[in-house]
């Protein structure tokens, strides 16, 4: 177990000052104040001397509660990787799969911190909270881009109404003469360290922003801001609240991301083992999520000549061309082969296209069955991982 206790908490982002506040552009730290029970220590940008805290088990952060929680949990789940939780308040668990590795429910931006404090080795969060809350730490290394859940974009919101009347881009809105230091453009968000950071590399000089927790659609209405800056999926919210994303105002696209302590991945006894068995099995399920596999019988004289008039359909390639095996039936005393069997992998949106082209070369008794996992010999974002860890 770590020496260490965990309940630290990230002084730049405790001490916002309310009501509304001048946000530094620039990088800040996040400093840690850690204390052991032999002494005090500080820990900067969660390095401690650079190096790692020992104990034996990998720590992996899921989401406690929320919108990513139960997704996270599904999502494990079809990966073989149950997590035996006793009950929802207890916030440690285990994957029998991963006999080293212990599960802590935490909420997504303390997932985030506790990554970069050490605390955590391995999480899953949305991306727009690892970009919010890691703040371009290089330590922090996205293993996964794209587990295919919790999709929203981080995204500028103005009035449909007014004054922005007719104003549909950043630009237009960047160039309102009315904008000055003495009143400039109030923006409400809960991204503090994205949303400044998105305006000085857009160049909107008067810009101020406060913040809330929730519920920031309401803020123009009360005139409380000119514009805010939050997750967006349905854009029901920002409908119902009058309000329209412009053009240019997209911060981030996010989903669920597989996020890693470099430190961790290269220090610690058996992370990077741990890591590359997620990873297989999240790519492996993945990437079968959206294919099927097809079936059909096709009379012809030879494998060969069967696979020829199957590659030459656009949509039936397979994943390495098609499997072809003969349909052995008897016939005047002697086994031979009229039909072969023909086994492909169709992405699910091509699957009626695929069934045509497959019945146009006479194709016949189609099965489709869902595809679980497609283990391919080593995945690319391994490599990758490997890659930016420089091994
Ligand atoms: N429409 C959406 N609004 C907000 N978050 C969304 C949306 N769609 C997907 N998400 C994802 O879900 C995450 C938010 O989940 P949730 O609202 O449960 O947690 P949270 O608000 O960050 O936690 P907390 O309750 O601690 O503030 C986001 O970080 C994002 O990655
Ligand atoms: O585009 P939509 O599908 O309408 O989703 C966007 C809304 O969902 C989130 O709020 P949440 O439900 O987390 O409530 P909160 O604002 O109180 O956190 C987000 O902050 C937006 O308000
Ligand atoms: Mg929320």
């Amino acid at each position: 177990m770590s020496h260490f206790s965990s309940a630290f908490t990230a002084a730049s982002s405790v001490s916002l000052p309310p009501p509304s506040f001048y946000v530094s552009v620039s990088k800040r730290s996040f400093i840690y104040c850690c204390s052991s029970s032999q002494s005090t220590t500080t820990v900067v940008n969660g390095k401690f001397d650079g190096k790692i805290v020992e104990r034996d088990e990998i720590r992996f952060g899921l989401p406690s509660k929320g919108r990513m929680a139960g997704d996270t949990l599904d999502l494990l789940k079809d990966c073989q990787l149950s997590v035996k939780q006793v009950n929802p308040r207890q916030y440690v668990a285990q994957i029998p799969q991963l006999s080293n590795v212990e599960v802590w429910f935490q909420r997504p931006k303390d997932i985030v911190r506790k990554l970069l404090s050490g605390d955590l080795d391995l999480g899953i969060v949305g991306l727009d909270t690892v970009s919010e809350y890691g703040r371009g730490d290089e330590d922090l290394i996205i293993v996964h881009d794209a587990l295919k859940y919790g999709d929203c974009r981080l995204s500028l919101a103005i009035p449909k109404y007014g004054i922005f009347e007719n104003i549909n881009s950043l630009k237009e809105l960047g160039q309102m003469p009315r904008w000055t230091v003495d009143r400039p453009l109030r923006v409400a968000t809960g991204f503090t360290y994205l949303g400044p950071k998105f305006m000085q590399e857009n160049g909107l000089k008067h810009v101020i922003f406060s913040t809330a927790d929730g519920a920031l659609e309401a803020a123009p209405a009360m005139g409380i801001a000119d514009a805010i800056l939050d997750l967006v999926s349905s854009g029901t919210t920002l409908r119902e609240n009058n309000l329209k994303e412009i053009e240019g105002g997209v911060v981030l696209e996010s989903q669920a991301v597989l996020v890693a302590s470099r430190k961790a991945l290269i220090q610690r006894k058996g992370a990077l083992d741990t890591t590359h068995e997620i990873l297989e099995r999240f790519e492996a399920h993945l990437r079968a999520a959206d294919q099927f596999m097809v079936t059909a019988n096709m009379r012809g004289s030879s494998a060969e000549e069967v696979a020829e008039r199957v590659l030459s359909q656009p949509s039936l390639s397979g994943l390495q061309g098609p499997t072809v095996s003969p349909v052995l039936c008897k016939r005047d005393g002697k086994v031979a082969a009229d039909y072969y069997a023909i086994v492909i992998c169709v992405p699910k949106k091509a699957l009626y296209k695929s069934v045509q082209q497959l019945r146009a070369i006479g194709g016949s008794g189609v099965l489709i069955s869902p595809l679980t996992y497609i283990f391919d010999e080593e995945t690319p974002r391994w490599r990758e991982l490997l890659s930016k860890l420089g091994l």
